[in-house]
């Protein structure tokens, strides 16, 4: 017997998003720290009408993000360790970047009718300006993940890192915050290492050496402990994500390590994880061809690269991670 509990619950699923959004939009979480604050206040400090504003924090109440007493409003536990910009376990960084892709996941149906991605993103045609902005945006949340990665591998014995297709490179800031002594470099297509030194310098990163070069074509001039291929093989057509996966590993010393992740990974059935299942529309929008790939297509690719102990594993925020070494 079928009801309609589990539709609604899929169709309430998406206001609390939003609006725990919006409350990383106007910083609320960060702006109520350890403390507690009114409507009236948190307005005045926050520039909008109060009696507007409360909606948003009872809404935020309701789910438990903030709390609420005699019209005071506090941090909840989860608010307090994970959305407070000022706390190093702060999740929220990729929200604004979650903005861009849920306008666009707004637009699947359009993007199917059409034939095309209707929010169409083209890297190797973006303009100076819009690989700037994309950069940026991407920018904290690849510090978060660089700092996900030191935790789960080994990096005692790497000298020397790269991140291919890194954005702003701002992975590597996370990676050495411990171990400032590694070596690293950002590999980018020429419109992106053109704006990174500039973000890399706001980071405190500007000894990162930035190379560029497009990764389907040919490997870094150098060769690394450890190469980072994070978001890169899901916006690249087939042949160019196998050819990327391929010059990845050309980019390695003998022994070294690869580390490939993103959310755009599915399972061989492609019906799980959600992030990689979703994430797969999210492209339909965005790019002509990039997709997300199956475990088996990663596997595949990497072997034929010369890898070997294939793994792969799935970080806290749902990235998938598929690790392989060369032999030594
Ligand atoms: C979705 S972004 C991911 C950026 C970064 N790795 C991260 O996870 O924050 C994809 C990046 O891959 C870069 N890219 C795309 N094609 C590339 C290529 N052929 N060679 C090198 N970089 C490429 C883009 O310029 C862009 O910065």
């Amino acid at each position: 017997m079928v009801d309609s509990e589990r539709i609604d619950k899929l169709i309430a699923a998406v206001p609390p998003a939003l609006a725990l959004r919006a409350g990383l939009d106007l910083d609320i979480f960060t702006r109520l720290g350890g403390g507690a604050a009114t409507a009236a206040s948190l307005g005045a400090a926050l520039d909008v009408a109060p009696d507007r504003l409360s909606r948003l924090l009872y809404a935020l109440a309701s789910i438990g993000l903030l709390e609420v007493e005699d019209g005071q409003f506090r941090n909840g536990a989860e608010a307090a360790a994970f959305l407070d910009a000022s706390e190093p376990t702060y999740r929220g960084g990729d929200h604004a970047l979650l903005r861009e892709l849920w306008g666009a996941d707004l637009l699947t149906a359009e993007s199917l009718r059409q034939n095309r991605p209707a929010a169409l993103h083209d890297f190797s045609e973006a303009g100076p300006e819009s690989a700037a902005a994309f950069s940026r945006l991407l920018a904290p949340g690849g510090v978060i993940f660089g700092r996900q990665l030191a935790q789960v591998l080994d990096l005692s014995a790497v000298g020397s890192v790269i991140d291919i297709g890194g954005g702003a490179g701002t992975i590597l800031v996370g990676l050495r915050e411990q171990r400032p002594q590694i070596a690293a470099t950002l590999m980018e297509l020429p419109t992106v290492a053109a704006v990174a030194p500039d973000i890399l310098s706001e980071y405190g990163a500007s000894d990162v050496v930035v190379e560029a070069g497009d990764i389907t074509v040919a490997p870094s001039i150098g060769r690394h402990d450890l190469a980072i291929l994070k978001a890169v093989v899901q916006v690249l057509p087939p042949e160019q994500a196998r050819s990327s996966i391929l010059n990845a590993a050309r980019c390695l010393a003998p022994g070294g390590e690869i580390a490939i992740a993103g959310w755009g990974v599915v399972d061989d059935d492609r019906l799980g994880p959600p992030e990689g299942v979703f994430l797969n529309l999210t492209f339909l929008n965005l790019y002509r061809h990039g997709e997300a790939y199956t475990e088996g297509q990663y596997r595949a690719w990497m072997t034929e690269a010369g890898l070997v102990d294939i793994s792969r594993s799935r970080l806290g925020d749902g990235t998938a991670l598929f690790r392989g070494r060369l032999p030594g």
